[in-house]
């Protein structure tokens, strides 16, 4: 693809996703965070504008549209999944959507292990709708199976009709400085989904530094993910706002090297709606407006969708209790 050139849709595979940087690992190496002036910055975030009243409203919705609504417990059941797809298909009240003015609202995708794949497409077809069906998979959440296992089990999911692949990569590589063997690793992953989308999860609460999050970003990158995450939402440090700076400069960083825009997932503990607004906020002026769509922005969370609902209502009620000033509108 040319230069700066824009993908009509979620970015496709591509022979070379690092033209003159595949293995020129100083690139890598150059990747830096400085802590102290991330910090600074994303205290900058919550609070600091307002969003104008009569846009509240359309910045919960889109925020709906990018959810990955999620599902990952043990105790998953296929009816679980069918209520969850049912309610990716129809995420808000008809009257409240109607109230908005708004129809043919879904979450961006819904988000299960592999065994539930089968009543998630199922339940689709039924409804007659067509949301992608994302299967996280290498051993999700610690990636520690056998790596020909790990392969398999993506390719088990693209047939079983995921589209989506959210892969976990092995943090160790990253603790030992092993870019290659993560590059290595993501460009198998990557060949394995074939046509499905890919999503890197770098589990970043693990990955011990804010320098690390930034190459194993750019690794990732290189080695042809669609979209960067955060975590599982199993580890004990999920998304932040200064792992996710971090991660949406590298996305920039890799889009002004190469022309490719990858996507970007902040997932786990994203449960409020006002910390969704923060988060499109941080997109809007780290990235710009081209990264404000599902193709290339996602957030994977379980509730979240349940607390944007609650104040949508409180919004057509005339009580908006986002609580934060955010300077989107
Ligand atoms: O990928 C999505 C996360 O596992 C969801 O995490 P959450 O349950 O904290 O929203």
């Amino acid at each position: 693809m040319p230069q700066g050139q824009a993908p009509a849709q979620l970015p496709q595979i591509a022979d070379n996703r690092n033209p003159g940087i595949d293995l020129d690992m100083d690139w890598v190496r150059a990747a830096q965070a400085n802590t102290s002036a991330i910090e600074r910055r994303c205290a900058t975030l919550p609070g600091r504008r307002s969003v104008k009243k009569e846009h509240q409203a359309a910045w919960l919705l889109k925020a709906i549209s990018m959810i990955d609504l999620t599902t990952l417990s043990g105790d998953d059941t296929p009816g679980r999944v069918r209520r969850l797809v049912a309610k990716a298909v129809q995420p808000v009240r008809p009257d409240l959507l109607e109230a908005l003015d708004m129809t043919g609202l879904t979450t961006g995708a819904v988000c299960v292990y592999h065994d539930m794949i089968e009543p998630a497409v199922a339940t689709l077809d039924q409804l007659g709708a067509t949301l992608p069906v994302a299967a996280v998979s290498t051993g999700f959440p610690a990636g520690l199976s056998p790596f020909h296992l790990r392969l398999e089990e993506i390719r088990e999911s693209v047939k079983a009709r995921a589209t989506e692949i959210d892969i976990v990569i092995s943090r160790r590589h990253v603790l030992t400085g092993d870019w290659q063997a993560l590059y290595d690793e993501m460009k198998a992953f990557r060949e394995a989904c074939g046509d499905a989308h890919v999503k890197a999860i770098l589990a970043t609460g693990e990955l011990g530094s804010l320098r690390n999050v930034a190459r194993a970003s750019l690794v990732c990158m290189m080695a042809g993910a669609d979209f960067i995450k955060t975590s599982t939402g199993k580890e004990s440090v999920n998304a932040t706002l200064p792992v996710s700076l971090v991660m949406i400069r590298a996305i920039r960083d890799y889009f002004e090297a190469t022309g490719y825009r990858v996507g970007y997932k902040p997932a786990g503990g994203i449960s409020k709606a006002k910390d969704a607004i923060t988060y499109l906020a941080l997109i809007k002026e780290e990235l710009g407006d081209e990264w404000l769509t599902p193709h290339l922005f996602r957030f994977g969370a379980s509730s979240l969708l349940g607390d944007i609902e609650r104040q949508l209502e409180h919004h057509l009620t005339g009580h908006y209790s986002a609580g934060h000033r955010h300077p989107i509108g």
